[in-house]
């Protein structure tokens, strides 16, 4: 799917016209090229010089078969080598000088290119992810970029060398040989128009074919990932069948494509190569006259040849421009979104931290406007209480605290910490003073001891130790070989939904938030895991105002207080004694309902 999206993108490319918006979108990526232009511009003359060297080649190569006939302008055949030499150095050197400073140049703006897509990344909203694929937005970082790194460090120095090779060369050739150019320019207009009308049709064909491969492709993949299906209803042979029926469109398709580059090809061979012998025909005709000498005939044929191969560089880098302008608009539309933080004129501060109040907070996710999923909440909490919201699945408790977080704004009502509308406070303000051990741990690609100290980078390992003890980590911790230094994510050792949650409370107790968020684990663990991790979160949870997300009842008795959702309302609250006495309540039966499933 992920796959099917990223092709859609790279035929529209195709498609897109280097107009006047794209040109801009794309110089506007350039302004990350501008702390670079001193090297540019060295890289640029030395471009200029090279492919002026360049066609120095063919003229002295001329010359040097003149020369023995002593046609030379008097001139030797060892000068005129030496010349050749002189000028093959120089080239030599501007050469590497382009390639080094282009290099330099790519390289560092496209780093600052990196940073600065991957800054904006996380500071965008949470809201704008959910209406994206994460695939979609790597792909900025990564296929973008490349396009543009391609572009930088080659596509633009090539597109330079091969305009200044084809007008100078053609200039040089009209000056010199204005006859014979003018009998090889006749050709030209054949031969373009014809690679053209070819050029397009082959690939229409050639995009048919990828897409009816790529149809056989997603059959293989769903044949293996769902292989238990496939052996459980013995669909071995129809699967194979309908693959090769796939491979046979491919087939189909592939040959058409042939038969129309054949056809191209015969149509190069006979009118290109054709062409050329036309014009050698008629060149050798000029020398048999004596009106052009050999070296004019040598000269001739290398200066057209340089001229022809900058044509068909030209076409090349043409749908390259048109990719790095489909590359830069999406990377400028990205640079340009708003960031999570919009700015404040006055942010306040919190000076003490711990009540939290809901007051009639109504809300819809910005991706499904039509569903009110809170629907007036109200929710009192004090400094240092403990709380817990209870509710059939999807009936808002982690939404209450993605609000709280100011992931989202509620549409109608406030969110007060202490009295302040969260609203009016900046988002560090906020979130530094709220901790979460969510359901799912995710830990990052590094050493335990940096995933501890994510929430205090600047902590030190005996801090780091401390809190691992606190949160019972310490002691499977302490039994890996490298201890604290052991690599987990990824690519490291797998920790078990215990141990990792574990790490998270570590994590949470030594950021030490005055609120607590705790969304339980739904998946439950052995009795000793659970112990220890029941355990970790009462020492985690003391003296800290705190919300668990409840999933499992028997794990919320001793909270203070009790919030049941329903609907997108609050509908029953109070102490675990009131709401389980409560005859045909739903906390009561959520209670009966528990009980009986364990
Ligand atoms: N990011 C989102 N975008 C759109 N709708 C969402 C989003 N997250 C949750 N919802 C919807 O909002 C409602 C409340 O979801 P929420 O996750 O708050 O429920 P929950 O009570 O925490 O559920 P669970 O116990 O399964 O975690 C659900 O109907 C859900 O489908």
């Amino acid at each position: 799917m992920a796959r099917g999206n990223r092709d859609d993108i790279l035929e529209e490319d195709k498609k897109r016209k280097v107009n006047k918006a794209g040109i801009q979108s794309f110089l506007e990526i350039f302004k990350f090229v501008r702390p670079y232009r001193g090297y540019l511009i060295v890289g640029l003359i030395s471009l200029a010089l090279s492919a002026l060297a360049t066609l120095g080649f063919p003229l002295l190569a001329g010359k040097l078969v003149d020369a023995a006939d002593n046609k030379a302008g008097g001139y030797s055949i060892n000068q005129v080598t030496i010349a050749l030499m002189g000028i093959l150095l120089l080239n030599a050197i501007f050469a590497f000088l382009r390639i080094r400073t282009f290099a330099n140049v790519s390289e560092k703006s496209l780093r600052d290119i990196r940073v600065a897509l991957y800054d904006k990344l996380v500071h965008l909203s949470i809201p704008f992810f959910e209406e994206r694929r994460v695939g979609e937005l790597t792909s900025r970082i990564t296929s973008d970029v490349q396009q543009l790194q391609d572009v930088l460090s080659f596509t633009l120095a090539e597109f330079l060398r091969q305009a200044i090779t084809l007008v100078v060369g053609i200039l040089l050739l009209l000056v010199f040989y204005p006859k014979l150019t003018l009998f090889m320019l006749a050709t030209f207009p054949i031969i373009v128009i014809g690679a053209i009308i070819f050029g397009r049709y082959i690939r229409k064909l050639s995009k048919r074919t990828q897409d009816s491969l790529a149809y056989a492709n997603t059959i293989v993949m769903e044949t293996l990932q769902g292989v238990h299906t496939v052996k459980a209803y013995t669909n071995e042979v129809y699967e194979t069948n309908r693959y090769s029926n796939a491979l046979a469109k491919v087939i189909q398709n592939a040959l058409n494509g042939a038969k129309y580059r054949g056809l191209l090809v015969s149509f190069i061979i006979f009118v290109v190569l054709g062409g050329i012998v036309g014009v050698i025909w008629y060149a050798a005709t000029l020398y048999s006259q004596r009106i052009i000498t050999a070296g004019d005939l040598i000269s001739f044929t290398l200066f057209t040849g340089f001229v022809g191969a900058s044509v068909a560089g030209l076409g090349e880098i043409y749908s390259q421009l048109q990719k790095t302008i489909g590359a830069s608009e999406r990377i400028r539309e990205l640079l340009g979104q708003e960031n999570e933080e919009t700015s404040f004129p006055e942010k306040e501060t919190l000076k003490q931290v711990g009540d939290i109040a809901f007051s009639n907070v109504h809300f819809s996710y910005p991706t499904r406007p039509d569903i009110e999923v809170l629907k007036g909440i109200n929710i009192q909490i004090r400094n240092g209480q403990k709380i817990a919201l209870v509710g059939h699945s999807g009936s808002g408790k982690s939404t209450i605290t993605s609000l709280l977080l100011r992931y989202y704004q509620p549409s109608v009502g406030n969110i007060l910490v202490s009295g302040i509308n969260i609203e009016a406070l900046e988002l560090k303000e906020l979130r530094k003073h709220i901790g979460i051990v969510p359901q799912d741990v995710l830990l990052f690609g590094g050493s335990i001891a940096e995933n501890i100290s994510y929430g205090k980078p600047l902590a030190t390992l005996d801090e780091i130790k401390a809190a691992a003890r606190k949160a019972n980590a310490l002691e499977f911790v302490e039994k890996f070989p490298e201890g604290f230094s052991t690599i987990v994510g990824e690519r490291g050792v797998k920790l078990s939904g215990g141990q990792r949650q574990r790490i998270a409370i570590a994590r949470a107790i030594l950021k030490d938030p005055e609120i607590l968020i705790l969304d339980e684990a739904t998946s439950s663990l052995d009795a000793e895991s659970e112990r220890l991790v029941q355990d970790a979160l009462d020492e985690l949870m003391k003296d800290r105002t705190t919300i668990i997300i409840a999933h499992r009842l028997a794990t919320i008795r001793k909270v203070d207080y009790i919030y049941v959702l329903s609907d997108g309302l609050i509908q029953e609250q109070g102490t675990h004694d009131d709401l389980s006495d409560k005859e045909n309540g739903i906390y009561s039966n959520l209670l009966r309902l528990q009980f009986e499933i364990s």
